[in-house]
């Protein structure tokens, strides 16, 4: 198959499977004129979100601030997203949507973002899979032969494209790779917008990495623009936004308001929320957090306050607050420990549902029935969106340090989920079990920040070097021995590829500079080639 393109419009990456569905004439026209409307605006959000970081890292103070004054409400929900106790969410592979779909969660999140590692069939073939999944005609047989097949009353399905910071460096448009969320959104939005409008529901996004209300603005834009190109109702597309930077829950209230029209909800996103906080404040020495395994929510006073006030802002603009994900999963091996990981998954939602929240994440169908349960014994449903939650007493501690040692445990471990995780992404898978924990491009966020941060004010230089060669050393033979001993096989992607994830570890820990994503030097990584390598430079 070769590619038919619009002018202007130029193809840096092979045909894959479900190419010919997903990148026609018309998508890709579409989303090269999403590109041109929108690129520099995106761009112009970019070099703000820098001069931000670099005045808060000078030492600029924050404050909160809150969204314009009076009594205004968000829109309300639209019939199938009144109730979200529970959703799921997952990577864009065929199973895993039919068991999503399938689980008896309200929602399901197809994710391109932290659950995804971005090769280019993932992106284009989950493109594919989804567009099947909306016209109910996906299926899929298991290498052992077992029939994947869509229930009757599958979940809503929303869908989490890329963040503002990544390009999509398959496809350029005038000369400059498209943005990642213009590609995402854009061809989702054009396949199965008016499909999921007939079929009684809607295009649903849920947003992610937001920094600020500006970028809840933009995508605003880019939705009513949409609506207009594609011929859709205005205000059918409708978003949740990740509250999952700490800058950007500081102005929570004004993104509320900047998408008043769409907004059904805003989700804590606490895992890339601690890595935003590392990350904002990485060059300060006196802002250092402690071990990775300490930051919990309750414990944590930074993430119990973003969580109560979230709660708050929420359902006084009549938005759902849902909860975040807690790394637990069921354990199949062990019935104690099954037990222990489901006990600590249910303390986690009982406090939510205690604080206010409408419903939350889970990251395994083994999940769902528990977390329905904690949701329906809190209340009778179908949400509890009346309930107002008082503000935090002390939002200053929007911004504490937590107390906590830095220990070469601590250390030991960062530097093994991070090496096992990028080995993963490496190979093509963007979520993985390491540890009997969920581990994904944001808790991986965490681990490789929070070395980068301890090398340089705890002086672990040289611990970091002697720790990371020993451990690579071990995964080798691990992954000799059994390549799903190593708690993250190859999967579908192929082979573990564990020493560019040891070079890619080693440059994310050790070079002067912070590197903003992991994912902007990965994807060169990734990609391989000329494609994510000119997106480095083009960025440079
Ligand atoms: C920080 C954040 O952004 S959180 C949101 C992003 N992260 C995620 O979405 C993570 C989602 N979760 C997952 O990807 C998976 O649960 C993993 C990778 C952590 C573990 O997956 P596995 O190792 O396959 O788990 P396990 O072997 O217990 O799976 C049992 C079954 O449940 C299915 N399953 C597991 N998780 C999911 C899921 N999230 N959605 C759908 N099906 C799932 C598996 O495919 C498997 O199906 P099968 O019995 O038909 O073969
Ligand atoms: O996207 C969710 C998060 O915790 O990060
Ligand atoms: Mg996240």
């Amino acid at each position: 198959m070769s590619y038919q393109v619009p002018d202007g419009v130029e193809l840096r990456e092979p045909p894959v499977p479900g190419s010919e569905s997903v990148l026609t004439p018309a998508a890709l026209a579409f989303v090269a004129a999403l590109a041109r409307t929108f690129g520099q605006a995106r761009q112009e959000l970019l070099r703000r979100r820098a001069d931000r970081l670099r005045e808060v890292r000078e030492g600029k103070g924050l404050d909160l601030r809150a969204g314009p004054a009076g009594e205004w409400k968000v829109a309300s929900p639209p019939s199938d997203l009144v109730d979200r106790r529970v959703e799921i969410t997952g990577p864009t592979d065929p199973k895993m949507i039919i068991n999503a779909l399938n689980s008896g969660a309200q929602v399901f999140m197809a994710d391109f973002e932290d659950a995804n590692a971005p090769t280019w069939a993932n992106m284009v073939q989950g493109q594919a899979h989804l567009r099947q999944a909306v016209r109910r005609t996906l299926s899929y047989v298991a290498p052992d032969g077992r029939v994947y097949r869509l229930g009757s009353q599958p979940a809503v399905l929303s869908v989490r494209p890329r963040g503002w910071h990544l390009d999509e460096p398959g496809v350029w448009v005038d000369g400059r790779p498209v943005s990642a969320s213009l590609f995402d959104f854009g061809l989702f939005a054009f396949h199965n917008a008016r499909e999921l409008l007939q079929r009684g529901s809607g295009p649903y996004f849920y947003l992610p990495k937001l920094e600020g209300a500006a970028e809840a603005r933009l995508w605003n834009e880019v939705f009513e623009w949409s609506e207009q190109r594609l011929g859709l109702p205005s205000r059918s597309i409708r978003a949740t936004v990740l509250i999952e930077h700490v800058l950007a829950a500081l102005e929570m209230e004004g993104i509320l308001y900047e998408l008043r029209d769409r907004i059904t909800g805003l989700n804590l996103g606490r895992w890339d929320y601690i890595f935003s906080f590392i990350k904002t404040f990485a060059h300060r020495p006196d802002r250092v957090l402690p071990d990775r395994a300490l930051l919990t929510v309750p414990s944590t006073p930074f993430l119990r306050t973003a969580s109560q006030l979230l709660v708050h802002v929420c359902h006084r603009r009549g938005a759902h607050a849902i909860g975040g994900m807690s790394a637990y999963i069921p354990r199949k091996d062990d019935p104690d420990a099954n037990e222990r990981a489901l006990a600590q998954v249910r303390a986690d939602k009982e406090r939510e549902a205690g604080e206010g929240y409408d419903g939350a994440w889970v990251a395994h169908p083994g999940l769902v029935g528990v977390v329905r349960e904690v949701f329906e014994r809190a209340f009778p449903g179908p949400n509890q969106l009346e309930r107002m939650s008082p503000a935090p007493e002390r939002p200053e501690e929007l911004l504490a340090i937590p107390d906590g040692p830095v220990t070469e445990a601590g250390l030991a471990g960062d530097i093994d989920v991070a090496l096992r995780y990028l080995a993963a992404w490496l190979s093509g898978r963007g979520a993985v079990a390491i540890h009997h924990l969920m581990e994904d491009t944001a808790t991986a966020e965490i681990a490789r920040s929070q070395l980068w941060q301890w090398v340089r004010h705890r002086d672990f230089g040289a611990l970091y070097r002697s720790a990371r060669a020993e451990q690579l050393q071990r995964l080798r033979a691990e992954a000799g021995s059994s390549p799903a001993a190593s708690g993250a096989d190859g999967g579908d992607g192929g082979p573990l590829r564990l020493d560019e994830a040891a070079q890619l570890l080693d440059r994310l820990v050790l070079d002067p500079e912070f590197v903003e994503f992991l994912t902007i030097p990965g994807l060169a990584y990734l990609r391989g080639t000329h494609a994510g390598i000119a997106q480095e430079r083009g960025r440079g």
